[in-house]
Order: C-alpha cells, then sequence, then structure tokens
C-alpha cells in the first residue's frame, strides 16, 4: 500500500477495521485488541502533533494482531518491528500484515519483560527506535507490574518518545515511576476503553473502563539513569 502520510483520522480508523483480531484471546497475556477508533486516535495525535511517525522508526510492543504497526506505517514510519510473546497472535498479524500489503515491518517473539532486564541494555535494538507505541497487558493479578515492564522496555529501545496506554486509575504509580527514572510524562487523553466480551473473566457484555494516553519522553540523561537504576 502506498504511504499516506496526511491521512485523516477517520480515514485511518476506517481502514484499520480491516485488522483481523485474536482468534482465541489468552487471559493470562491480557489479549484484548485496541479497538479501531482509538488506535486511530493514538496514531493520529502521534503523528499529526509530535511528528514521531513520518519516517520514523517504530517499534510496537506486544503487538498482537497488529492494529498498531499496520497503522504506524499506513502514517509513513519507515520500518516498524512488532514484538509478542505469543506466536499464536503473531501468525494472526503476519495475515494481517500480508492482506494489507505491508513491508518495512519485522515482527519478533520475544518476551518484553526480558528486554526490561539489565542485560537488555547492551542489546543492540537498545535506543534503536525513534518512537515506541504499545498497549501493554494491564498488569492483573497474576501479572503484576508487567505495565511497568513494558514501559521500562520500551524507554531502552527508544531514543525519543513513548506511547503507551495505562488505566487511569495506576495515573499516580506510572507518573512517580517515570519521575523516578529521569523521562518526562504527560497524559495526553483519557480514553473510554470498551473491553469487549472477548476475555472468560468479563462476565458482562461490554466493560468500560477508562484508560489514560501517556506519552514519556527522554530527557538529557534519561538514559544514563535508566541505566544506573537497572544496575542498582
Ligand atoms: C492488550 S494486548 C494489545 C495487542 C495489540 N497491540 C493491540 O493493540 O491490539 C497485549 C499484547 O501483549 C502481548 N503480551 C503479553 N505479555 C507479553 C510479554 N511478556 N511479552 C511480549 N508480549 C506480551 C499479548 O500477547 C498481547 O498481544
Amino acid at each position: 500500500m502506498a504511504k499516506a502520510v496526511a491521512m485523516k483520522r477517520k480515514e485511518l480508523e476506517g481502514y484499520l477495521q480491516d485488522v483481523d483480531t485474536f482468534e482465541k484471546p489468552k487471559v493470562l497475556l491480557e489479549q484484548y485488541p485496541t479497538t479501531p477508533h482509538i488506535a486511530a486516535c493514538m496514531l493520529h495525535t502521534i503523528s499529526s502533533t509530535f511528528d514521531d511517525i513520518s519516517d520514523k522508526c517504530v517499534a510496537d510492543l506486544g503487538v498482537g494482531c497488529g492494529i498498531l504497526t499496520i497503522g504506524s506505517n499506513m502514517l509513513g514510519a519507515s520500518y516498524v518491528l512488532g514484538v509478542d510473546v505469543d506466536e499464536d497472535a503473531l501468525a494472526v498479524c503476519a495475515n494481517n500484515l500480508e492482506e494489507f500489503e505491508m513491508s518495512n515491518v519485522d515482527l519478533l517473539n520475544a518476551d518484553v519483560r526480558q528486554m526490561a532486564r539489565p542485560e537488555a541494555l547492551s542489546s543492540r535494538l537498545s535506543g534503536q527506535f525513534d518512537t515506541v507505541v504499545m498497549n501493554p497487558p494491564f498488569g492483573t493479578k497474576h501479572n503484576q507490574g508487567i505495565d511497568v515492564d513494558f514501559l521500562r522496555a520500551g524507554l531502552m529501545l527508544s531514543s525519543n518518545a513513548v506511547y503507551s496506554l495505562h488505566k487511569s486509575s495506576t495515573r499516580e504509580h506510572i507518573l512517580k515511576k517515570a519521575q523516578f527514572w529521569g523521562v518526562d510524562a504527560t497524559v495526553l487523553a483519557k480514553l473510554r476503553y470498551d473491553l469487549a466480551n472477548t476475555l472468560k473473566f468479563h462476565k458482562k457484555k461490554s466493560v468500560d473502563i477508562e484508560v489514560d494516553f501517556i506519552r514519556l519522553v527522554h530527557t538529557e540523561d534519561s538514559r544514563q539513569r535508566l541505566q544506573q537504576l537497572l544496575w542498582s
């Protein structure tokens, strides 16, 4: 598909309706897909307000079926790497990429939590991406802290900005973490996320939760600070 960098939000949302989602979502991996509406709002803001997608090298952590990767590609990213621990999700994503005829995208089967470990700092991927986008697992009982691990991994991979979704109820915690790491954090929007009835533990037809769309940006010394903190 030809790149359409100045695409309108509604138009992007329309294209993203065609992204196939998880066949059998896995509760333990918190596999709830980002809706086309939320994905388009996020990506359009990242692109039009901050110019952080067009011609940028982007990583999508917890890529799932690829809606954020596909949207980034449509908005002109020069390259996108999608990372997920689940091979089944990556298979759906690969199929979507084929349907959308997308090149300049790679998929990596890896555990993002491992990328947040100190050893990962010496990884070749460290600091290699301009922009990191993600809708990470929120961190349920068995998964506590995974939201923060995803953010830390994002900051290690990115040389500039990380955009992420977090439950609004965790806002204070996330902003404190950001301050501790020495990065600038801004809540760009509060969104209503309709967790469709895809996961077993959601008994109601739809569950609305409030989610913050957050931007974290490296400061002059935040990479160094992050390194020191990880090793201490
Ligand atoms: C909330 S879903 C978001 C999926 C997709 N990015 C989207 O926006 O629709 C979270 C994704 O993170 C993946 N995931 C969960 N734990 C992971 C881990 N430790 N490492 C990598 N991916 C993980 C899940 O398989 C799932 O695809």
